[in-house]
């Protein structure tokens, strides 16, 4: 299971110094060790990292060649200790611009917490999910994976809204309508559509209001957590959420205040349509099934005011924001920032991923490059959104951070 990246003299680092060190990451007593060798390239821009199915010989690295992080402005550990702390369940949910690293730091944090005890549950709200190329194993499938490595159970859910949504409209074509019901049926939100029948759930399809994708998505994410209210599934006591890109993660987050209004209104509009016709569908003996639905539209209410109590409770939840050293990226985690802000999610934290380490050699273009990093950098310093966030750096490795003895490496780095 160990995974291999032998070939690792990639012409990009031709010219930097063999200064090979060697740093063993252990994984479980029961597993195969790896040796992790880590060469520094001649200009340093990357630690090198390869993954190699050996057995470990616990060698003290020499002191110079150790990974180093990266000397940057106000750099901070993550606070891991009060992270892991205490049993009760906490959530984590990491989020950013696309292709910043979320998924990487949000498995290594899932994996980190699975070897420090925790059962954790690891779930991709992104339409694009990475979480399956991330650990090196098939995740697909919108059910509860076991994800094989870490010392305690670590699971993986993919939600996946837009093949859902996909899979809703076809079946809402199929056999006038009632495909709809088994489709919703099958995805646990059957109830769902009983419910907004009279609303006609096809044209709202037709003409999706913003959020519909994560309106599926949070369904589902909140019959998870139904499902982790249960004496079953109660192991889990860490839940990392590997958010979509900052646009879809808002309207994920704003999602349970839309749903609630508009079922506060249907229940309000049910409740005069019974009281102006309870009379008569008493004769028929109706009353019962009308009160019954008002009962569980309530109850979908009630659950969606939990998950919007869960994103804002700063006791059991924190939103980490991901970015990268680009002034693209900064600014655009300055506006997720103040969004979450106005959302009332706490955020504490505040990941710099991909930082080039200081070069040592006459590579230019490595130079300039860590120049232009550092200036973005200094951009958080003065970001009156961002600046008062703990600062965590995450050095650019020159391999993909794939698999779990790589996230457990990344872990290792990011989440002190
Ligand atoms: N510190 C790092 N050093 C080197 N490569 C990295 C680092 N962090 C992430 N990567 C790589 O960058 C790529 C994108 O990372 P990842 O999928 O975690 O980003 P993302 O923000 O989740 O992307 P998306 O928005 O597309 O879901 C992956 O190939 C990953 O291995």
């Amino acid at each position: 299971m160990a995974l291999s990246v032998s070939s690792f003299a990639s012409s990009s680092c031709r010219n930097f110094p063999a200064t090979n060190t060697t740093a063993a990451v252990g994984l479980r007593s029961d597993l195969p060790k790896i040796h992790t060798p880590i060469s520094r390239c001649k200009t340093n821009p990357t630690f090198r990292v390869s993954f190699l199915p050996v057995r470990v010989t616990r060698k003290p690295p020499r002191k110079s060649l150790q990974v180093r992080s990266v000397a940057a402005p106000s750099e901070a550990v993550a606070g891991f200790d009060e992270m892991v702390s205490g049993t009760a369940r906490k959530y984590y949910m990491l989020g950013g611009k696309g292709g910043v690293g979320k998924t990487s730091c949000a498995a290594s944090l899932a994996v980190k917490f699975a070897n420090n005890g925790h059962p954790t549950l690891v779930v991709s709200t992104d339409p694009a999910h990475s979480l399956s190329d991330s650990f090196a194993q098939d995740l697909t499938g919108g059910m509860l994976v076991p994800v094989e490595g870490p010392d305690s159970p670590l699971f993986a859910l993919e939600i996946n809204p837009e093949k859902a949504r996909e899979e809703f409209r076809n079946a809402s074509q199929k056999n006038g309508g009632t495909g709809v019901k088994d489709f919703m049926d099958g995805m646990g939100l059957g109830m769902l559509v009983e419910q907004l029948g009279e609303l006609k759930l096809g044209e709202l399809l037709d003409t999706p209001p913003p959020g519909l994708d994560e309106a599926i998505a949070i369904s589902k994410a909140s019959i998870v957590m139904q499902f982790l209210e249960s004496q079953e599934y109660s192991i889990f006591t860490r839940i990392v959420f590997d958010t979509a890109p900052t646009g879809h993660t808002l309207r994920l987050l704003s999602l349970p205040d839309f749903l609630d209004a508009s079922i506060g209104k249907i229940l309000k509009l049910k409740q005069k349509l019974a009281s102006a016709t309870s009379a008569i569908k008493s004769v028929f003996g109706q009353e019962e099934t009308r009160q019954d639905a008002a009962d569980k539209l309530e109850r979908l209410r009630e659950r969606m005011v939990k998950v919007r109590e869960l994103f804002r409770d700063t006791d059991s939840t924190e939103f980490v924001i991901v970015t990268i050293p680009t002034v693209m990226a900064i600014s655009e985690s300055s506006r997720l920032h103040a969004s979450l802000k106005r959302e009332n999610v706490p955020v504490k934290k505040l990941i710099v991923n991909q930082v080039l380490p200081p070069s040592t050699s006459d590579c230019k273009f490595c130079a300039m490059k860590r120049k232009d990093q550092m200036r973005a950098l200094d951009m958080i310093k003065d970001d009156p959104e961002l600046s008062n966030l703990t600062l965590i750096q995450a050095p650019l490795v020159d391999v993909e951070i794939r698999g779990v003895p790589a996230l457990q490496f990344m872990g290792d780095i990011v989440w002190k």
